[in-house]
């Protein structure tokens, strides 16, 4: 057994050069996955989510680049891997899902062929135990009769049972991370509740670190271990789920949650929070949710904006909600 987490992300930075300035959609950013944890990563659209985890695994865009910070796995700093070295650490070490099942499979290729392509290719083994590999893989994710199916192409399945393939084909090299962006976003809510249990279950039996991309505090709520809420391309608050639900730091997290048909919640009234998220070559002085912010005083204007780290370590909040009783008991 090792404390060594499967993913860390130190201080990452990823910058954005454009013609009005350097933008930051992912800024000063840490946390660490451990074995057998989902982290769920939430926030609006916009917020450096998808940044984050295209950054962890290598896939950003250009021109955005990481331009400070550290990504981790297993110990190992991968931040400046490029082309090969890249490739072979994503699918054998680190697997993808991503909001559209269409954009991680071929069309053209039966599911069959990319389960036994990618096994072959990661895992080293011959043809005939690649192809039982992929037949046990998709009865893992629950593929009904998956050695007749093997030989169908993607679109001969429901968007439900073509979200499972992708995760069996992240999971079949045996990644030690898994990226899960918007996974179920594309769903049916019925088959959404279905494939967040499965990531769950899958997480939990082989010990993969799940980072679970969402905008849907609902979805994290019920699959997450710990909660990383982002706003304006930094972490606004980070702690484990149920603290983090029940018990808010941070009013943007609060907000969120009011704004969430929680199961538990029963039937009061949804909440918006009020304005939208300011963009990023447009942040305002101070802390970026200010403007707002219920609570917000004239310090949250004037202060630099408020971080995890200048704060109490898990709201990035000067005036953090629902620690009373915390300092009562220290009292
Ligand atoms: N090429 C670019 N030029 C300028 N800004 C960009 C570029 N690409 C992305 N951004 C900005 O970076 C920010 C972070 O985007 P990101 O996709 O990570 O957000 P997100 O939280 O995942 O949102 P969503 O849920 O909509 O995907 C956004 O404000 C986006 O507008």
């Amino acid at each position: 057994m090792t404390d060594t987490p499967v993913l860390s992300v130190r201080n990452l930075v990823v910058e954005i050069p454009t013609r009005h300035g350097v933008l930051r959609p992912v800024d000063n950013v840490s946390y660490d996955i451990q074995a057998g944890e989902i982290l769920g990563v939430v926030g609006e659209s916009g917020a450096g989510k998808s940044m984050t985890g295209n950054a962890v695994v290598g896939l950003l865009d250009s021109p955005a680049r990481i331009t400070s910070g550290e990504v981790l796995l297993s110990g190992q700093p991968i931040q400046n891997l490029r082309g090969e070295a890249l490739r072979r650490l994503r699918g054998k070490k680190m697997g993808m899902i991503f909001q559209d099942p269409l954009t991680s499979l071929n069309p053209l290729l039966t599911i069959g062929d990319q389960l036994t392509e990618t096994i072959q290719e990661h895992l080293k083994v011959g043809q005939t135990e690649a192809q039982e590999r992929a037949i046990a893989a998709l009865e893992e994710v629950g593929i009904p009769a998956a050695r007749s199916r093997i030989d169908s192409y993607p679109h001969e399945f429901s968007g439900g049972m073509r979200q499972r393939v992708v995760i069996a084909l992240a999971l079949c090299a045996e990644p030690d991370l898994v990226i899960a962006d918007e996974p179920t976003t594309a769903l049916d809510v019925s088959v959404q509740a279905q494939i967040v249990a499965l990531l769950k279950r899958l997480c939990r039996d082989r010990g993969v670190a799940v980072m679970l991309v969402t905008h849907d505090m609902g979805v994290i709520a019920e699959a997450a271990d710990r909660v990383a809420v982002m706003y304006a391309g930094r972490l606004a608050e980070l702690g484990p789920v149920r603290e983090v639900i029940t018990a808010a730091h941070h009013p943007y997290t609060a907000g969120l949650m009011a704004s969430t048909p929680l199961a538990s919640q029963g039937k009061e009234r949804l909440r918006q929070i009020p304005g939208a998220m300011p963009r990023l070559g447009n942040l305002p002085d101070g802390c970026a949710f200010h403007p707002r912010c219920d609570y917000a005083q004239d310090s949250c204007r004037a202060n630099p904006g408020p971080t995890l780290d200048t704060c109490d370590g898990r709201a990035a909040c000067w005036f953090p909600l629902n620690i009373k009783e915390k300092s009562e008991v220290g009292a």
